[in-house]
């Protein structure tokens, strides 16, 4: 054993842990502490994960949690998980021009990173049309960032883009602390949040995915023989003479991608038959969709006081939520919350938001939310409009909401309006304009328009009950057999009642 391998706890290998992960997930594991991915090796090496890590995280996560639950006082049954931490610094290049653009992304990968756990002490923007090719800032700020790190304490790096394995291994022999990407920072949280079975299969192989071609870039301790080294999982049998543990690791991989894919795959047909089954029922689906953060959970909690997870976290929601509501005159649908959008989506993660949009997709309006407040609502609609075009859901009936009107000016106000005349101001906290939405919401879900006459026994309750819920009753009758009701409903519930139709109604069909 060379001395680098006796620095390396057994447990620190990552593949072990990513593809023993998914049975001990249970708190998921934390890109910011017991690691995810390529850079629980590198914290081991570089001693950041010591007895003292343990100390230090929980009394930052109780900090943390503090700071979080008088944020989330004044929102009804609220959920929040424990944070951890660690101190990060982000750094991001952008060409010339394109300053504003860059310091709104940083602002994201920050709301990302403390997502995340993370605590951000600093962020550096470089000017430069292309991102180094050896250290990805130039040579002269990567020593800046080195001695910026030193002075803050950080121990973290966030790249804000995607970063080449070489230049994540090069920064780091620079900054001396461990280097990360969005990239990574993002599968982190969702595999922090990702509670559906269906939920944390698609994040793992997002996870596998993203770890494949980084392989190489995790250093000598990853590419020794295996001779020696016998992993979790991998008997002695197993590898042929010579054959390097980085090949080992590459084939365990895609054993495990293969079985997951195979598992996403049956997953699709129960997700099919919940759908079938709304339809069936005839009930009305809204899609609540937006970016992420923009207050998607929060306005489904005030509409039907669902209690679905509202946190201030990016990413609070993975999987979606679906609530049964009605209108003001009765009438039920259903209201979906989703998945909030990112742009420049990391493609390793579009198909894990994949059952989530299709909720969109399928639904009969979009409510479109996005946060007033935020320094580019623009770029946020525009992020979210392309995704629903790529979904081929552009002819749904679009509802949009700017939430948070409570902390915005009358100037920001006439701005947003210039910009989207039809949109409604609410605020999911002080409640205002929801029953605006509400009513448009009512407005703009199909209506019933079919209209029938039924007799119906009066043993049969349960089809007036449905009349109610799905369809509009015109006119109700008390007669020997049963109750005479004319009532509009939609073409999806009209056949069930095929049997309740009198002679009359359809004689009376024909004359109108
Ligand atoms: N001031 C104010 N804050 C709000 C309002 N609505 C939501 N928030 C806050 O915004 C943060 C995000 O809200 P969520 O409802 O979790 O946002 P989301 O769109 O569901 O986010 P994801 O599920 O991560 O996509 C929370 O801290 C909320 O308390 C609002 O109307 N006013
Ligand atoms: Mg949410």
């Amino acid at each position: 054993m060379t001395e680098r391998e006796t620095e390396v706890r057994p447990d620190a290998d990552p593949i072990d842990r990513v593809l023993a992960a998914a049975d001990a997930r249970a708190g998921g594991y934390a890109l910011f502490r017991s690691g995810a991915l390529a850079i629980q090796e590198d914290a081991a090496e570089s001693g950041v994960i010591d007895g003292d890590q343990l100390d230090r995280d929980e009394r930052q996560a109780l900090r943390r949690v503090a700071g979080l639950s008088t944020e989330l006082t004044d929102v009804t049954e609220v959920e929040y998980r424990q944070l951890r931490l660690e101190n990060v610094v982000l750094i991001g290049i952008h060409p010339q021009g394109g300053q504003t653009d860059a310091e709104n992304s940083l602002r994201e990968l920050a709301a990302l990173a403390e997502t995340a756990g993370a605590v951000v002490l600093d962020g550096l923007l470089q000017r430069r049309s292309h991102p180094d090719p050896s250290t990805f800032l130039g040579k002269g700020k990567a020593q800046e960032l080195r001695d910026i790190v030193a002075s803050l304490g950080a121990d973290t790096v966030v790249a804000d883009t995607e970063l080449a394995p070489s230049q994540r291994r090069a920064l780091e022999d620079v900054v001396k602390v461990k280097v990360i990407d969005r990239t990574a920072v993002i599968l982190d949280i969702f595999s922090q949040h990702a509670k559906s079975r269906e939920g944390k299969a698609q994040v793992e192989l997002a996870q596998l995915e993203y770890l494949l071609p980084r392989l190489r870039g995790w250093g000598e301790s990853m590419s020794r023989q295996a001779g020696g080294q016998v992993g979790a999982g991998v008997g002695m049998g197993s590898r042929g003479p010579g054959e390097t543990k980085i090949e080992l690791d590459r084939r365990r991989i895609h054993t495990r991608m293969a079985r997951l894919r195979k598992q996403i795959k049956e997953f699709a047909p129960a997700r099919e038959s919940k759908r079938a089954n709304r339809a069936r029922n005839a009930v009305p689906s809204v899609a609540i969709a937006g970016y992420t953060n923009a207050g998607k959970s929060s306005l489904l909690n005030r509409v039907t006081r669902a209690g679905a997870l509202v946190e201030n976290a990016l990413f609070a929601t993975l999987d979606t939520a679906v609530r049964r509501t009605e209108t003001a005159d009765g009438r039920q649908y259903t209201l979906t919350d989703t998945v909030g959008f990112v742009r420049n989506l990391p493609h390793e993660l579009v198909e894990a938001f994949r059952s989530t949009l299709e909720e969109v997709e399928r639904s009969d309006v979009i409510v479109h939310v996005v946060d007033a407040s935020h320094p580019d609502p623009v770029s946020q609609l525009t992020t979210v409009r392309n995704v629903i075009g790529d979904l081929g859901a552009r002819d749904i009936p679009e509802i949009v909401v700017f939430n948070k009107a409570d902390l915005i000016d009358d100037n920001a106000r006439l701005a947003l309006r210039g910009l989207e005349p039809d949109a409604l101001f609410v605020s999911a906290r002080t409640g205002e304009g929801v029953d605006e939405l509400l009513d448009r919401i009512s407005q703009t879900i199909p209506r019933p328009d079919i209209r029938v006459e039924l007799l119906v026994p009066y043993d049969r309750g349960d089809v007036i009950s449905s009349l109610h819920e799905h369809g509009t009753i015109l006119s109700t009758s008390y007669e020997e057999a049963g109750t005479r009701v004319v009532a509009l409903v939609t073409a999806a519930h009209e056949g069930p009642l095929g049997a309740f139709q009198t002679e009359r109604a359809q004689a009376a069909q024909v004359s109108d």
